[in-house]
C-alpha cells in the first residue's frame, strides 16, 4: 500500500504475537497531521501493544512502519524520537528517586552543560503552567512523593516538552485516568488547542464520552485487530459499544437504598475546628468519596486500613478490611508472581492446608476469578506483567472482592478497566453490597459516583460535604469540590 504524502504514520500489516497471544493479528494504521484519533477496544483488545510499536519500544513480529514516508528498519525509540514520535504510556515511566526537573533532563539530550537543572527544571514548569494552571507541582519535587495524579499531570507535561527534537505525534495512553474531571478538562482542552495547530494524536481511553467528543476519527480494536474506522461524527456511544464486542446494556440500574439503620462498621472523626464532616458507613453501604484528585481521599482510605479493625486517632473500624490500591505499579500487583498468586494473596488463611497453601484451591479460586472478571489470559498461571493494564486492574479487584473482608476500600480501582467490565463490576458491587459488604470508593470517574448509596465530597484533606443518593451529580460534585466547609 502506498503512503498519502500527508501520512505521518503508516502501519501495514503489523503483527505481534507474544507466545501463543496474538497481541496484533495484521493491523493497518495511519495517522494524517493535525488529527486527534480516539483509539477504543476491550482490554487486552491491543491498543498499547499497537502504539509500542509505533513508538519504538517492540519490535513488531512482522509488518511495515512508515514514518513521513519513510520505511523504517530496525525502528527504535531513539528514532520515533527523531522523528517527532512521543508516547505517554499507561504505566508511568518516571524515575520515582529523581526530581521533576531530572525526570525531564532524561528525555532531553540537549539539555547538558552547567545550568541543565534550572533549564530543565524552567521547561517543565512552564509546561505544566500552560497544561494544568495551578498543579501546585515544584521541579524540585522527587516524583516518588507526588500522588499518582500529580505524576500522570508530570508525564503528560514532560512528553510535550519540545528541545533539539520536533514534536509531531502524541500518543496519550490512558492519559486521565488517574485526574479528576477538572484536570482531565484541562489536558483534554490543552490537547485539543495543539491539535488545531497541526500536531497529532493518539488518545486511548475506556471513558467514551472522552473519545467522543475529543476524536476526529475512531478507531475500534478488538482482538488484535481493527474492526471500525471512520469520522467520531459517525459513532456514538452504542456504535462504540457495539464495535468493540461488548453486549448492549443500559447503564446502570437503580440501586436499592441500604437500611439507614443499618450497623455503623466505619467511623472517621474529623480534625481541626469541627467544620468538617464526620464519615461514616453502615454494614451494606456503598459510600463513595469525591473531589478534585489529591485532596485527602486516598489518605483516608489508608487509615482506615492502617486502623486494621480497631481504633487510630479518630478512626474506628469494626471489621475486616481489604484494600485495592490505585497505584498498581507501585502499592498493587506482585510482579514475580502469577496472575492466580497475585488474586489468591489477598485469602491465604482460607487456602491453607496445614503448612502449606493448597496449590488446587489457589488455581480454583483463580479460576472462578477469571470468569467472573473476564481476565484475558491464556492461563491464570502465566505471569501477572503478561497481562494488559485493564486486565491487571481486574486481577486486583478479584483479590480484594476473593477475601473475606467484611469492608472493601477502593482507590479509584476501574483505572483503564473497559466498559463492558465496569457494567459488571458495577452489578457485582450492588451484590455484595446486599449480601451486608460495606464498599468505600474513591473514583477519579464522577459518572460512577451514581452507583453509590451516599457521596463524601473532600476539599483539603476534610469532608466538605454529604451528598445523598438523589444528589448525586456532576455539577453538585464540582460545586462542592470548589467550597469550603461551612
Ligand atoms: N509482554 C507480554 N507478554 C505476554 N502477553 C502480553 C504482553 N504484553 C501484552 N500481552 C498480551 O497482549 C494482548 C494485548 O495487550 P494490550 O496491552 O495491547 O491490550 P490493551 O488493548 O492495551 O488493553 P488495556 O485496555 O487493558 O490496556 C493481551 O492479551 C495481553 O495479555
Amino acid at each position: 500500500m502506498t503512503q498519502k504524502p500527508s501520512d505521518i504514520v503508516r502501519l501495514d500489516g503489523v503483527t505481534m504475537q507474544f507466545g501463543t497471544v496474538c497481541a496484533l493479528a495484521g493491523v493497518d494504521f495511519t495517522v494524517t497531521p493535525g488529527e486527534c484519533i480516539g483509539l477504543v477496544g476491550h482490554n487486552g483488545a491491543g491498543k498499547s501493544t499497537l502504539m509500542n510499536v509505533l513508538a519504538g519500544t517492540l519490535p513488531p513480529t512482522s509488518g511495515s512502519i512508515r514514518i513521513s514516508g519513510q520505511q523504517q528498519i530496525g525502528y527504535t525509540v531513539t528514532a520515533a524520537n527523531a522523528l517527532g514520535i512521543r508516547c505517554v504510556f499507561q504505566e508511568l515511566s518516571l524515575c520515582a528517586n529523581l526530581t521533576v526537573a531530572e525526570n525531564t533532563r532524561v528525555n532531553h539530550g540537549a539539555l547538558r552543560g552547567l545550568g541543565w537543572r534550572r533549564r530543565a527544571g524552567a521547561l517543565i514548569t512552564a509546561k505544566l503552567d500552560e497544561i494544568f494552571p495551578g498543579h501546585g507541582i515544584a521541579a524540585g519535587d522527587v516524583v516518588e512523593d507526588l500522588s499518582i495524579g500529580r505524576r500522570q499531570m508530570v508525564e503528560v507535561a514532560r512528553a510535550f516538552t519540545v528541545t533539539d527534537a520536533p514534536l509531531h505525534l502524541i500518543i496519550l495512553d490512558e492519559p486521565t485516568s488517574s485526574l479528576d474531571s477538572h484536570t482531565a478538562g484541562q489536558l483534554l482542552a490543552y490537547m485539543r488547542a495543539a491539535v488545531a495547530k497541526g500536531l497529532s494524536c493518539i488518545l486511548i481511553s475506556h471513558m467514551l464520552g472522552e473519545i467522543l467528543d475529543n476524536a476526529d476519527r475512531i478507531v475500534v480494536m478488538r482482538d488484535g485487530a481493527v474492526v471500525a474506522n471512520g469520522p467520531a461524527r459517525e459513532f456514538d456511544r452504542d456504535r462504540l459499544v457495539s464495535a468493540m464486542g461488548a453486549e448492549h446494556r443500559q447503564g446502570s440500574t437503580s440501586i436499592q437504598a441500604p437500611s439507614a439503620h443499618g450497623e455503623v462498621c466505619v467511623r472517621v472523626r474529623p480534625a481541626g475546628d469541627g467544620s468538617a464532616i464526620e464519615l461514616l458507613a453502615r454494614r451494606g453501604e456503598i459510600v463513595g468519596l469525591a473531589g478534585l484528585a489529591g485532596h485527602g481521599q486516598t489518605r483516608m482510605l489508608i487509615d482506615i486500613f492502617a486502623a486494621k479493625g480497631g481504633h487510630s486517632s479518630g478512626i474506628e473500624v469494626t471489621v475486616s478490611t481489604a484494600l485495592i490500591a490505585g497505584d498498581r505499579q507501585r502499592d498493587g500487583i506482585f510482579p514475580l508472581s502469577s496472575i492466580a498468586r497475585n488474586i489468591a494473596i489477598g485469602s491465604m488463611r482460607a487456602l491453607r492446608r496445614g503448612f502449606l497453601i493448597s496449590r488446587k484451591h489457589e488455581d480454583e479460586l483463580g479460576e472462578t476469578w477469571r470468569k467472573r472478571m473476564r481476565i484475558r489470559t491464556p492461563a491464570m498461571t502465566d505471569n501477572i506483567l503478561t497481562l494488559s493494564g485493564g486486565n491487571q486492574q481486574k486481577a486486583l479487584f478479584a483479590r480484594a472482592l476473593a477475601s473475606d473482608a467484611r469492608i472493601v476500600l477502593m482507590d479509584d480501582p476501574m483505572r483503564g478497566v473497559d466498559i463492558a467490565t465496569k457494567l459488571e463490576v458495577y452489578d457485582l458491587l450492588r451484590e455484595e453490597a446486599r449480601k451486608g459488604r460495606t464498599f468505600l470508593w474513591y473514583t477519579t470517574e464522577t459518572e460512577e459516583l451514581e452507583n453509590c448509596d451516599r457521596v463524601y465530597v473532600f476539599r483539603n484533606g476534610s469532608i466538605v460535604a454529604e451528598l445523598a443518593s438523589h444528589e448525586i451529580t456532576e455539577e453538585k460534585v464540582i460545586q462542592s469540590s470548589f467550597t469550603e466547609a461551612a
